[in-house]
């Protein structure tokens, strides 16, 4: 397994906000994070990548026990992140931006690095853009520039934070083929999403999370049939 959660749990205070969740993703494989606002999706992100020290529980990552690894650390070691809110540096260009990332991540040379931002610019159609500061941007092209920035680091695993969100339908349905473009490059992805139309057409596992406990896993279509999602994350009786 790439991505390897066991008993995690993180309480701040007395709320629990990761309660004892186990979770596993395949190299290669994309998931889906559902679950009502407060649920813990970004906290567990936040444990994934480093920002949060859990209360107790292991994450394995690639074959190594990530615990004490430094965000930085993570990232090398091949997990990539989006925000929820795009958070680029407003005042470097777009290829300066994924520069940063790419110098920072796995890649082995500068020459590496510069190559690889040119493509995943063109990838995520932003190579027109790319001398343009990236305060100056779209909505949307915050959002794959977001994308781009994670995939400029080079994971084996990207975490992608509700990037649907706030967009049109034709503009989430150009995200959602970009995003089934990187899925084939063999990238694994652990999606956080609201819009679950837009996960649908990408992952191969769902999980719903409540109150920081996971209540279901499986197969989309099954689990969103289940009378108790229904009733916890659409907020209507079956
Ligand atoms: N640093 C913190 N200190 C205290 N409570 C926190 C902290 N970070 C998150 N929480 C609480 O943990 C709970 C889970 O938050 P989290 O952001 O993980 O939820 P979420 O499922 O991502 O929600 P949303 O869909 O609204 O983004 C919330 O009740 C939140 O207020």
């Amino acid at each position: 397994m790439l991505l390897e959660v066991a008993g995690l749990r993180k309480s701040f205070g007395s709320i629990v906000v990761a309660d004892d969740l186990d979770l596993t993703i395949a190299a290669s494989e994309a998931v889906g994070i559902i679950g009502p606002n407060g649920a813990g999706k970004t906290t567990l992100f936040n444990l994934i990548a480093g920002g949060l020290s859990p209360s107790a529980g292991h994450i394995r990552f690639d074959g190594s026990d990530l615990a004490g690894l430094p965000p930085q650390g993570r990232c090398r070691a091949g997990i990539g992140r989006t925000y929820q809110i795009p958070q680029p540096f407003e005042n470097l260009t777009v290829f300066e931006n994924l520069l940063v990332g790419a110098v920072h991540g796995r890649r082995k040379t500068e020459t590496e690095a510069v190559q690889a931002c040119g493509e995943i610019l063109d990838q995520l159609g932003l190579l027109k853009c790319a001398n343009a500061l990236a305060g100056s941007l779209t909505l949307l092209e915050r959002k794959r520039l977001e994308m781009a920035r994670a995939l400029a680091t080079a994971p084996k695993l990207v975490l992608l934070d509700e990037i649907a969100g706030g967009l049109t339908d034709g503009e989430c349905a150009e995200l959602v083929a970009t995003i089934g473009d990187i899925r084939k490059t063999g990238v694994a992805i652990l999606w956080i999403e609201h819009v679950v139309h837009a996960l649908f057409a990408v992952i191969d596992r769902l999980v719903v999370l409540n109150f920081g406990r996971k209540i279901a896993e499986g197969a989309p279509k099954e689990v969103m049939q289940r009378p108790d999602v229904h009733q916890i994350y659409i907020g209507i009786e079956a």
